[in-house]
């Protein structure tokens, strides 16, 4: 049994070249041609009424008023034709074509304010995605991994990085999110995964070159099942005429966490920061023993052989001051007074790791809403 894609109708399975998302979409080719003008016929009415009327009756006009009336008609079509794609992308969802290094301002921007605990994360994302995006001439998508604890955020960054570059963030029809245990659950039908994955992704590629696919406990995921993707995530230039070096692939797993924290611990342990830790102490080790890791879903993966992931992400277990602050952000942002004591009650409730020291919420910042209800009298 093959398993519902994420925003398809259980129909469009039946087709496996559909893509998600694109139950009703125009074949790729012409999809992908209104992308670049930002819409299709429509355009043509939008235009007309943005033109200016002509001025009065054209029999009651002497020749050199009509010739400038028409001048300026066209004139103003001219730049009605020019901002029109922006003019559509503004009331509608467009495919990006050009990058706004606003965008990359606005990902720093809400990382340094939303995320807590994280300096290697931020740093990492910033770099990978704004270099990204400001080369035109990507040699390959960009693939990031992220790894960490339960709760340390790596759902929420790609929440901020999909936001940045597309305003319906999670809820764009170019960002698709594939969740291992949802929609890859039957390890038997794994032949049946690889052909679909591939073609959502070939579809969706068509249509939107700058599409972003979100890849959630890649530790379910059935060994060699994202082996699959290896073609698009390799340095070619296009691939049945399709090129995927402007895609954006992420991949979240709790694989590696053990690693990622026993580097943290060392470092409490002999009295230094955690923001003393720097990539290089721990994306090589990283990457082996998720390699190495049977249950990390690239276990032996071409993906890393091959090294076709850009960057191996660490998440380092929050602390209990990163507790408090979630659960901070969080009464505020339901419009509440803090209250200081329920706060500090609320982080204490938490449980912490390792046993003796007792540093790193088992949990993250997960479950901190929940308890939120039961203090609040909302
Ligand atoms: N480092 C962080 N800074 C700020 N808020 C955080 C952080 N980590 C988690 N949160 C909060 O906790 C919520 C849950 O975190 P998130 O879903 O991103 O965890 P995760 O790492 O993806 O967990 P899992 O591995 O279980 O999927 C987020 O929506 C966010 O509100």
């Amino acid at each position: 049994m093959a398993a519902a894609t994420p925003k398809m109708a259980a129909a469009t399975l039946k087709a496996p070249s559909a893509p998600p998302k694109m139950a009703a979409a125009p074949p790729a080719s012409s999809a992908s041609a209104r992308s670049q003008d930002g819409g299709g016929g429509s355009g043509a009415l939008l235009l007309l009424l943005l033109l200016p009327p002509l001025p009065g009756p054209v029999g009651a006009v002497e020749p050199i008023s009509l010739g400038l009336a028409l001048a300026g008609a066209a004139a103003s079509a001219l730049t009605g034709f020019i901002s029109y794609p922006r003019l559509y992308c503004y009331f509608r969802e467009c495919c990006l074509q050009r990058h706004d290094p606003r965008a990359a301002a606005a990902l720093q921007e809400n990382l340094d304010r939303k995320l807590f605990g994280q300096h290697l994360v931020s740093k990492v994302i910033v770099k990978a995605v704004k270099g990204f995006l400001n080369n035109e001439n990507a040699k390959k998508p960009l693939a990031l991994s992220l790894h960490g604890w339960t709760g340390t955020g790596k759902n929420f960054v790609s929440k901020i990085i999909a936001e940045s570059i597309y305003k319906n963030g999670l809820k764009s029809k170019y960002v698709h999110q594939f969740v291992a245990t949802l929609h890859f659950p039957h390890a038997q039908d794994i032949n049946t995964y690889k052909d679909q994955l591939q073609s959502w992704i070939r579809g969706n590629v068509s249509i939107c070159p700058r599409s972003i696919f979100i890849f959630d406990e890649m530790d379910k995921m059935h060994a060699g099942l994202i082996d699959s993707i290896k073609p698009f995530l390799d340095y070619y230039e296009l691939l049945d005429g399709v090129s995927y070096r402007k895609a954006i692939f992420i991949f979240l797993s709790n694989a590696g966490a053990e690693k990622i924290t026993e580097l943290a611990l060392d470092f409490w342990r002999n009295g230094r920061t955690r923001e003393d830790i720097e990539l290089t102490d721990i994306q090589n080790s990283l990457s082996v023993s998720v390699f190495n890791n049977k249950n990390s879903g690239f276990w032996h993966s071409t993906l890393i052989d091959k090294n076709l992931i850009d960057y191996f992400v660490p998440f380092l277990p929050l602390e209990y001051k990163h507790v408090k602050m979630c659960v901070r952000v969080e009464i505020q942002s339901r419009g509440y007074t803090v209250d200081e004591d329920i706060l500090t009650r609320i982080a204490d409730e938490m449980t912490y790791f390792p046993r003796e020291e007792r540093i790193y919420s088992d949990k993250g910042c997960k479950t901190v809403d929940a308890k939120l209800d039961y203090y609040y009298d909302f």
